[in-house]
């Protein structure tokens, strides 16, 4: 059953109205980055219109007021994610800086010789090269849990590698590559059964499903606002409060401040004493609107929808003896679906796509090594969102017809 309005979602974003070639658009790269709609670009215009100014309370009324936005939005995207509040809710960059914050100020200051940290083959390069640099600074070592042939996690595979030994399982929560969902809380608890932290990688799952970190109980979890109708410049780092209490910064500089002399300083309170500088401002209000926006459509139909869609392509793509699909059944996956073209290298496919305004992604989408693990140098993927139509998903199967007469 249709779960949500695509047509009055469509009418959200304009940029979805772009013709090139005489073809309208149809975007289909949103694992990368979503569309942002109106109202979103309208909250940012309105805060520079209206708004603007430093935050952490400076005494002009304009201050006050972006200081008010900027930490409510803190609270509102803790409760988009089920985190108690903003204590357990940085705002940063993007995924990546997320990971990084947690390997810099936890990982050089816990990991040492004879530690490990435990990832899976599957993990985005934001995980697998921050954990890998922080293992080779510290002495640390890392060990990938496999990944089968169905495009699963080797969840045996995962508990065996997990020890005493063990003292972080980072885990990608849905794969970009391969739309594979992983059991994050199953995930934890091997985790927490020796101790060990576990961080959830939350930029495909957050966007496109209901998280709730508490029920997960992931230690850390990260996200960007600019996969989920929000802005770029703009990421999120949940971690339970216990933890990012302890952990010190390791970003210095004014606002993260409570008191400085020139021998000394301490440290503002959560989350701020992550929020080094001035922060995202914009970004972090239009992210709590995005938030709004997503859950007055419903995260359960944002789901319903985006892996529907990714059901009905794997099917449509499935029809082809010469389309190899990376990952799971077109029934168990997200909202994406990656595959080969015969033996036409992605960029060549997706360029053609291009030729009939088709976006999508081609290349190793920040998974090199998983893709060195299949035995290819990269796919083509297809990545849909709540403005995406069986339809378009046609348009890409006809296009690949295209590709195929020149290339194959
Ligand atoms: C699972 C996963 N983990 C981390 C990131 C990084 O997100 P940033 O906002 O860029 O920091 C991404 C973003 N993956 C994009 C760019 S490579 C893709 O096309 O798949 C991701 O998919």
């Amino acid at each position: 059953p249709e779960s949500l309005d695509v047509e009055r979602i469509r009418g959200d974003f304009p940029i979805l109205e772009r013709e090139f070639a005489g073809e309208q658009l149809v975007y289909l790269d949103n694992a990368a980055t979503s569309q942002t709609p109106d109202r979103v670009v309208d909250a940012i215009a309105d805060y520079y219109r209206t708004t603007n100014a430093n935050v952490h309370r400076g005494l002009h009324q304009l201050s006050q007021e972006a200081s008010i936005a900027y930490e409510d939005a803190h609270d509102r995207v803790a409760d988009f994610v089920g985190a108690d509040g903003r204590e357990e809710v940085v705002f940063g960059k993007n995924t990546t800086e997320a990971m990084n914050t947690v390997a810099y100020a936890w990982g050089l200051a816990e990991l040492g010789p004879g530690d490990e940290v435990v990832m899976t083959e599957m993990e985005h390069h934001a995980a697998l090269v921050t954990w890998q640099q922080i293992a080779k600074k510290t002495g640390a070592t890392v060990k990938y849990a496999r990944v089968d042939d169905e495009g699963y996690l080797d969840m045996d595979h995962l508990r065996e590698l997990v020890t005493d030994d063990t003292e972080m399982v980072s885990a990608v929560h849905v794969s970009n590559t391969l739309g594979t969902i992983n059991p994050a809380s199953e995930i934890a608890d091997i985790a927490h059964d020796h101790d060990a932290l576990c961080f959830i990688d939350g930029a495909q799952s957050v966007p496109h499903m209901p998280v709730d970190v508490k029920e997960m109980d992931a230690d850390f979890f990260a996200f960007s606002g600019h996969k989920m109708c929000g802005p770029t410049g703009i990421g999120v780092l949940y971690g339970k409060e216990h933890l990012l209490e302890e952990m010190q910064p390791y970003l210095y500089g004014g606002m993260m401040i409570e008191k400085v002399t020139f021998e000394e300083s301490t440290w503002h309170e959560l989350p701020w004493k992550f929020e080094a500088g001035t922060p995202p401002i914009s970004q972090g209000i239009a992210l709590a609107e995005a938030c709004d926006y997503l859950d007055e459509i419903g995260m359960e139909n944002v789901q319903r929808h985006g892996e529907a869609l990714a059901e009905y392509a794997y099917d449509r793509l499935s029809e082809f003896d010469d389309i190899t699909i990376l990952g799971p059944p077109g029934d168990d996956r997200a909202a994406l679906v990656s595959f080969n073209l015969g033996n036409v290298h992605a960029h060549d496919a997706s360029e053609i796509l291009n030729d009939f305004a088709v976006a999508v992604r081609a290349g190793d989408h920040c998974t090199q090594p998983l893709h060195d693990k299949l035995g290819i140098p990269s796919s083509t993927r297809a990545s849909f969102y709540i403005y995406n139509t069986e339809e378009e998903v046609d348009k890409l199967v006809e296009a690949l017809d295209a590709a195929r007469e020149l290339f194959a």
